[in-house]
């Protein structure tokens, strides 16, 4: 679990990207259906799934928001993320394993955009909190 360096260096790496929040879930979005073509089927209702368009960019500010959310709830994530487990879980019904591939393209875009801030300590801890909202999310699958 998270330990209180963790907490803090995610809090400062946040402090500093927080800000291209928008661009970031743009470009992880995008990556997701790109390179994880069967993460499709969730967005089928969208009239395009092509990277950039309007319908990814607006999904990618609300999956930051929910990561916003997530990083002022550090402390419990559990309960910081529990309704929206249950809208993923019963409204939505995403396959939990599909969290970690989002999580993986995240990852991927803040260390492209942000190489100087992603130390490998920085690293190490977005990793752990990223581990912890998928948990999080997954927690009212059962
Ligand atoms: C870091 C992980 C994730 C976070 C923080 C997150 C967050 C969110 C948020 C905040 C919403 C909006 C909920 C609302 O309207 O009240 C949402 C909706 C949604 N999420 Fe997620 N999500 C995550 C991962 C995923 C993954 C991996 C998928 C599927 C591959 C997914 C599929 C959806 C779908 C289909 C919607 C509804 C989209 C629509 O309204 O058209 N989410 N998510």
């Amino acid at each position: 679990s998270l330990s209180d360096k963790d907490k803090a260096a995610v809090k400062a790496l946040w402090s500093k990207i927080g800000k291209s929040a928008d661009a970031i879930g743009n470009d992880a979005l995008s990556r997701m259906i790109v390179v994880y073509p069967q993460t499709k089927t969730y967005f089928s209702h969208w009239p395009s799934v092509t990277p950039g368009h309007p319908d990814i960019k607006a999904h990618g500010k609300k999956v930051m928001g929910g990561l916003a959310i997530a990083v002022s709830k550090i402390n419990d994530l559990k309960a910081g993320l529990s309704n929206l487990s249950q809208q993923h879980a019963y409204k939505l019904r995403v396959d939990p394993a599909n969290f970690k591939i989002l999580n993986h393209c995240i990852l991927v875009v803040i260390s492209t955009m942000f190489p100087k801030n992603f130390t490998p300590q920085a690293h190490v801890s977005l990793n752990k909190f990223l581990s912890g909202v998928a948990l999080a999310l997954a927690q009212r699958y059962r």
